[in-house]
């Protein structure tokens, strides 16, 4: 409201207080100029009727703002029975001058106030007068598009109600506002495109309640920060179809509202109460373009558009009293219901005045009421104010300050605004009902189409086996007519022949004239010789019609068996096809396999290449033989005590002493008596196992054996440490590593690891765990045995050296089973998984220390790579792990391994979809 207000401006020139000279018989009279006549000084209605607020109406453009005052008139109330009474003796406190728009507010019997006002109406005026002249126009208005208040202000008692609220029952003379501007947009409307609905709601002690639902009692009001449009969403909005219903509904509301009985009013009404009526219309004449009829659609969406629609309110707003409440006897909850209609009309005073002048800040927030009314007093709507006054001398001061309320929101400028919208809501049902029409048309013509062809189908069919019919009719009577003419043919040669047989005969039997006998048998014989030509002649036909025939015959048959055959080859086509898919999925198949190959193999690449690097590093660290870097010196001093050989003799060293003293003879010293010899010994073997070009020659000479025996037997943990060194070295040979199984190997390094606390000593175990849990075939033996345990046994040491060494040997193991399962000789879960080792992998799954990292991160990709772990990885916390491996893993190589492993599993995308994680 406040840019609302602020907008208002005094364009209307309105003079306050100043004193003008009408009549010079008038002494001491003032004259409270009404405003002079604003450019915009009508609500520019077509229909209001001359005597109206609106004055002379002039067209208001659709789509902008115009200047639109308030209005203001002025009723006074017929004194009432108490007043005939108690003021029998005294004038009327004001003296109307209607014809002149003037209304003289007496000071003293000598000097008055002269106040000019949009319209006076007296005490005589008709409810009708009183509809017309202040709220009509505005409910033209609204029934154009535009907002439009209707508001009456006064004392108490002077008739607020009466002139808004009243239902006109038994009179229908006496139906006050609210009930004559239903009557007039119900009866403009069209029921067909437009609505009417209501809401009926009261302010009361500053709380919005809803008078057709007084349960709902605390409505908050809702500003449009873009447009500052008011409303009131909360409250309840009813269709009106018909006058009676809309009564009704104001029956209804009017007996929820608080009144009390005053001194002044036994029908005081304790609230303000708010009429609300929504005027919706569709602008005519703009859609027709949308047209269903319309056949050419490509037409029909050229133009379109959607309809508009236009959305007028219409607010009647009757105020509470305003009072003096020591007049009006308040107290008790009386009198805090007078104290906040007070401050509530005060502030709509402190509002107007501040809007009446111009002024910079409007304080708009000071109350519910000027929240409320903000877009009827500097907004955008056509805002007309009614304030009622009453006769008596006695409340002089009231109805002073009641004029002087009117006097100044007469200076509240409003900018007018059309409330037209596109109606897309129409638009889309009309839209949907084309397209129904349009889907409807689009169909039949396709089932025409479609009869159509199935028509001219069955023509042309008919017309074939016609054409087929009369063709074959026409072959018999060919081939009945052949028949018949070769069979009359060789009737008419067999009785020809009859015939010559008969003259023959008879020949015969007239022989004895010699001539004759001469000439007959001539001739006999010339038609003998003729006959038998043609009999010749015939028979040679016959032989031809014959092979004819056969010939035909043949063909008939050669056209059989191409038949067959085609019909062969078409089946054995058919069978090719079946075949070649049949070789094309297999293919693909394959190919598919052929691809978890690659990625399998691709992640164990990774592996490899990985422990590669491990390796590497190891050995520029100084590698798992470390701890041996002291044998050079340590043989030496047992040897050559003598002798200081450190860096690049040490291996020289060690060749010489294997060359000059024999494995057999070193490996004997790990049996010796002497402690000593026995610690020398097995690190000159263990130096000796270091090298791969000895591993062979120490295994077959037993030196494994001696190795184990250690581990089992020594008693010096320094011992059993550098023996696991040297069994570690040797167990990174495949061979040997089924050797140290076979030799119960994993049950000593198990022993070793539960008794070690030297975490140099458990490095060496966990190393040559590690290097046979990458071995395929002992995997199950390996686990069966417990290597798995004691490798997470050895966790609790917490040495990082450990630690990586333990993660190597789930990785190899892990990589093993993934082998495994992928060639389908393993089914079922990861016995890793099994015997508990997924906790630990999640727990360091993002260790600090990257060797650690990396081979728990390779161990949870190959985990992951088989369906069966998938859903003890979810609960185990794996998954979070896989993800973060996927996005945050600096390898791009692994961090793609665990990217295509969570995208190829679907209990993993099932589980990511359930959780909402994108990967
Ligand atoms: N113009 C009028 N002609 C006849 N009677 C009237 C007129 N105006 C008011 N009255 C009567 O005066 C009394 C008080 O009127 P009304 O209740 O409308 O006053 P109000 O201003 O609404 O009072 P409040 O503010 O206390 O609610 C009613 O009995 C009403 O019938």
């Amino acid at each position: 409201m406040a840019s609302g207000y602020r907008n208002g401006s005094a364009k209307g020139g309105v003079k306050v207080d100043r004193p003008l000279s009408v009549n010079s018989n008038i002494r001491s009279s003032s004259i409270k100029s009404k405003p002079s006549p604003s450019p915009y000084n009508s609500h520019g209605l077509r229909r209001s009727s001359p005597g109206s607020l609106g004055g002379s109406a002039g067209p208001v453009k659709d789509d902008s703002a115009v200047s639109g005052r308030v209005r203001v008139a002025v009723r006074l109330r017929p004194r009432n029975a108490e007043e005939l009474v108690a003021d029998a003796d005294f004038a009327d406190c004001v003296e109307l001058q209607p014809e002149l728009k003037r209304l003289k507010l007496r000071k003293n019997n000598w000097d008055s106030d002269t106040y000019e006002f949009d319209e006076v109406l007296t005490e005589f005026a008709s409810q009708k007068r009183v509809y017309e002249v202040v709220a009509k126009p505005v409910v033209e208005s609204v029934l154009d598009g535009y907002n439009g208040t209707v508001m009456a202000y006064g004392q108490t008692g002077t008739g607020k109600t009466f002139t808004l609220g009243r239902l006109g029952e038994e009179d229908t003379a006496d139906r006050g506002i609210m009930v004559r501007s239903m009557e007039d947009i119900l009866a403009d409307i069209s029921p067909e495109t437009d609505s009417v609905s209501v809401s009926y709601l009261q302010l009361y002690m500053e709380t919005i309640q809803d008078l057709l639902d007084p349960a709902n009692d605390n409505i908050p009001i809702v500003e449009d920060p873009k447009t500052g449009d008011v409303s009131l969403p909360g409250a309840t909005q009813v269709e009106i179809r018909d006058q009676q219903s809309f009564v009704e509904l104001l029956r209804l509301g009017e007996a929820h509202r608080f009144a009390a009985n005053t001194k002044l009013n036994t029908e005081s009404s304790r609230s303000h109460a708010i009429l609300m009526v929504h005027v919706k219309r569709s602008v005519k004449g703009r859609d027709s373009f949308l047209s269903s009829d319309n056949e050419n659609t490509s037409h029909l969406v050229k133009t379109l558009k959607p309809p508009l629609l236009r959305k007028g309110k219409l607010v009647v707003v009757d105020l509470a009293g305003s009072e003096r409440i020591d007049k009006s006897g308040s107290e008790g909850h009386t009198l805090e219901e007078a104290k906040s209609i007070n401050l509530s009309l005060s502030a709509l005073g402190k509002c107007i005045n501040a809007l009446a002048e111009n002024s910079a800040h409007v304080p708009v927030r000071d109350s519910k009421l000027t929240r409320l009314l903000r877009d009827s007093f500097g907004g955008t709507a056509r805002t007309s104010l009614v304030v009622t006054i009453g006769p008596s001398p006695r409340h002089r001061g009231e109805t002073a300050s009641t004029i002087m309320f009117g006097q100044r929101a007469m200076k509240v400028e409003n900018m007018v605004r059309i409330k037209e919208e596109f109606d897309y809501k129409s638009l889309a049902r009309r839209l949907d009902i084309q397209l129904d029409k349009l889907i409807a048309e689009n169909e039949r013509q396709q089932k025409a189409f479609e009869d159509e062809i199935g028509r001219i189908t069955l023509d042309a069919q008919n017309r074939i086996s016609a054409a087929e019919r009369s063709h074959a009719d026409a072959l018999e009577k060919e081939r009945l007519k052949y028949q018949r003419d070769y069979m009359e043919s060789i009737k008419k040669l067999e009785e020809q022949w009859a015939i010559e047989k008969q003259k023959r005969s008879n020949n015969q039997n007239g022989v004895g004239t010699k001539d004759g006998c001469l000439d007959k048998t001539c001739n006999g014989e010339d038609t003998a010789v003729s006959i038998s030509e043609e009999v010749a002649e015939v028979k040679k036909e016959l032989e031809n019609e014959l092979r004819l025939k056969k010939a035909a015959e043949e063909e008939v048959n050669n056209l059989k068996s191409q038949l067959a055959q085609w019909k062969r080859s078409e089946a054995a086509g058919n069978a090719e096809i079946i075949k070649l898919r049949k070789m094309l999925e297999d293919e693909a198949h394959q190919k598919m396999k052929l691809e978890e190959e690659i990625t399998i193999l691709k992640s164990q690449l990774l592996q490899l290449s990985f422990e590669a690097e491990e390796t590497r590093r190891s050995l520029d660290r100084g590698g798992p033989g470390k701890i041996f870097n002291g044998l050079d010196s340590l043989v030496t001093q047992v040897r050559h005590p003598h002798a200081r050989d450190p860096g690049n003799g040490h291996k020289a060293s060690i060749a010489k002493l294997f060359e000059q003293v024999g494995l057999q003879k070193i490996l004997s010293l790990l049996e010796s008596e002497d402690a000593d010899v026995r610690i020398h010994a097995v690190k000159v073997v263990a130096n000796l196992a270091a090298e791969e070009a000895n591993q062979e020659k120490i295994v077959e000479a037993g030196g494994l054996t001696s190795l184990l025996m250690l581990l089992s037997s020594s008693e010096d943990e320094m011992i059993r440490r550098v023996a696991a060194g040297a069994i570690a070295n040797l167990a990174m040979n495949e061979k040997n590593q089924e050797l140290i199984m076979a030799q119960g190997g994993i049950n000593l390094l198990s022993m070793t690891a539960a008794d070690a606390e030297d975490p140099q000593t458990l490095r060496m175990v966990a190393g040559a765990i590690a290097n046979l849990c990458g071995n395929d075939k002992l995997q199950t033996k390996l686990r069966g045995e417990g290597g798995i345990k004691a490798l997470l046994g050895m966790v609790r040491c917490g040495h990082p050296d450990v630690l990586a060494q333990v993660a190597r040997g789930i990785a190899n193991f892990a990589k093993c089973e993934s082998r495994a399962s992928t060639q389908g000789a393993k089914t079922g879960k990861s016995l890793l998984i099994d015997d508990g080792a997924l906790p630990w992998i999640v727990q360091n799954a993002n260790n600090e220390a990257s060797p650690i990292r990396r081979h728990i991160e390779l161990a949870l990709c190959h985990l992951a790579q088989h369906e069966v772990n998938a859903k003890d990885m979810i609960s185990g916390g794996a998954l979070w792990e896989l993800v973060r491996i996927s996005r945050d893993c600096s390898r791009e190589d692994i961090r793609n391994l665990a990217h295509r492993t969570l995208t190829s599993s679907p209990t993993f995308q099932a589980e990511l979809r359930r959780l909402r994680i994108e990967c």
